[in-house]
């Protein structure tokens, strides 16, 4: 379970959030909500222990948040995540999520297969369109062994086929006793979603 207690979170003299508390079990997708500027990515960046709060805490069952423990379990995707153009979607990939070359080379094949880019692996970033580029960071999703995805606008640039197998995925991963916060200003089907609004 990820408990979150009592947190608040100032960017300059703006309060964003103050005395946030909620749980989120295995299982469970949130989405959270909220108006341009609402905090949604500064909470996602502290769950993910990228940004500092102003108090609270946060645990992963008896984790707390800067333990090797709970950061071993995220998989933190930013809706600014960009790629290196100069190198191959396969390149990009392992990059991202820092695997070995000669042992995982197979995963990786597979992960951007799963993202319906089967044929773009040796192809140069800079050769892809915004919805590719963004197929190629997701493909993370298909590799991850983290419990906790935090997940700002991942239906960005996406077409109607994306956000279906980005969606299955997230049901997926739940089904199998993960859990996901994600961010949207999209519509979206996942079932059983719960919401927060900030
Ligand atoms: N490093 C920073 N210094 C000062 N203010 C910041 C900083 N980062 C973010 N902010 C401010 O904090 C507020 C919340 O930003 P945040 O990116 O968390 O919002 P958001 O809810 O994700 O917005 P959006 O829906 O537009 O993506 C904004 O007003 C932003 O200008």
């Amino acid at each position: 379970m990820l408990k979150v207690d009592n947190l608040s979170c100032q960017k300059g003299y703006n309060l964003l959030f103050s005395n946030l508390s909620f749980k989120v079990n295995s299982g469970d997708i949130l989405r959270i909500t909220g108006t341009n500027g609402s905090g949604k990515t500064s909470l996602l960046k502290i769950l993910a222990g990228l940004d500092i709060q102003e108090q609270g805490n946060v645990f992963l069952d008896n984790h707390a948040l800067k333990s090797e423990a709970y950061q071993q379990e995220i998989f933190y995707l930013g809706h600014l995540s960009t790629l290196s153009e100069e190198l191959s979607t396969l390149e990009n990939l392992e990059f991202l999520t820092k695997l070995n070359k000669s042992t995982k080379q197979i995963q990786l094949t597979k992960a951007l297969s799963s993202i319906g880019l089967k044929g773009y692996e040796n192809e140069y970033c800079d050769k892809l369109s915004a919805g590719q580029k963004r197929r190629v960071i997701l493909a993370g999703l298909f590799i991850s062994n983290a419990k906790i995805w935090l997940l700002d606008e991942p239906f960005t640039a996406l077409d109607t086929d994306g956000v279906t197998i980005i969606e299955s995925r997230i049901t997926k991963h739940c089904k199998q006793g993960g859990l996901c916060l994600f961010t949207t200003h999209q519509n979206s089907d996942l079932l059983n979603q719960k919401v927060l609004a900030l």
